[in-house]
């Protein structure tokens, strides 16, 4: 069996930004780029560069740089956006309907099947022409649709509740905008998205920089 190599958080955070840099290169007609040109782009250090890339075989060659459209798929393939993932929301509030609207994500194979809520009054709208449905079918829907996300952008006190019906549907992962931690199996991945928090380093970076 092939032995795959564990790779940081740290890096795999840093590769969405890898890949829209690369995407815009490839866009504007770039074929090759050096770890420094990049590096100068990128305000990261060339050395960075050619160390995160190394975690994946590196695809440059010495001296000659690195070729953006080749390395561009390698990195789509890597964090997965290469094929689509079926996704619906829950939740279809100011958040909710704010990322429905947010075309760009299906551009990235993120395609919104549904959007479901609890509120009768919503039962039978359309969000960009995506119907909102309510949560008795939200079970049925997730297994006949293969649905693999669920984002969760509804009040922190139903959660965890419905975290956990959605794992119980047999969901793999969740992308989560209420402020509470889901607890749930191992095998769920959540991935958990707080603006506040980021909102808050923001605040800490200005009351230390003395600016
Ligand atoms: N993570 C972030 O960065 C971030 C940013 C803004 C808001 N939020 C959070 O996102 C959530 C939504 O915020 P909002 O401003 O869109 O709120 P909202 O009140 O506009 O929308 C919430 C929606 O969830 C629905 N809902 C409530 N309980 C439900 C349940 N059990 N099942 C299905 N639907 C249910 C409501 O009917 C409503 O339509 C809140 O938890 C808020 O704190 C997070």
């Amino acid at each position: 069996m092939e032995e795959t190599k564990k790779i940081s958080a740290a890096v795999i955070r840093r590769l969405p930004r890898y890949y829209r840099y690369l995407g815009e290169l490839n866009e504007s007609g770039v074929q090759r780029i050096s770890s420094k040109e990049l590096s100068a782009k990128m305000k990261v250090t060339a050395s960075q560069i050619r160390q995160d890339l190394n975690n994946f075989g590196g695809f440059g060659q010495q001296g000659y740089g690195y070729n953006v459209k080749y390395l561009y798929d390698e990195i789509a393939k890597i964090l997965g956006i290469d094929r689509p993932h079926n996704m619906i929301i829950i939740g279809a509030g100011n958040l909710g309907q704010a990322i429905v609207n947010y075309e760009d994500f299906e551009k990235r194979g993120f395609v919104i099947k549904g959007v479901f809520d609890n509120n009768p009054e919503m039962e039978g709208k359309t969000i960009r022409g995506i119907p909102v449905m309510m949560m008795d079918a939200v079970s049925d829907f997730i297994k006949r649709n293969e649905i693999e996300i669920v984002a969760l952008t509804i009040p922190k006190k139903a959660a965890k509740e419905v975290g956990k019906l959605v794992a119980d549907a047999g969901i793999k992962a969740i992308w989560n905008f209420a402020h509470t931690d889901l607890n749930l199996p191992d095998e769920v991945i959540v991935e958990n998205v707080h603006l506040s928090e980021s909102l808050m380093r923001l605040s800490y970076t200005i009351a230390n920089e003395g600016r």
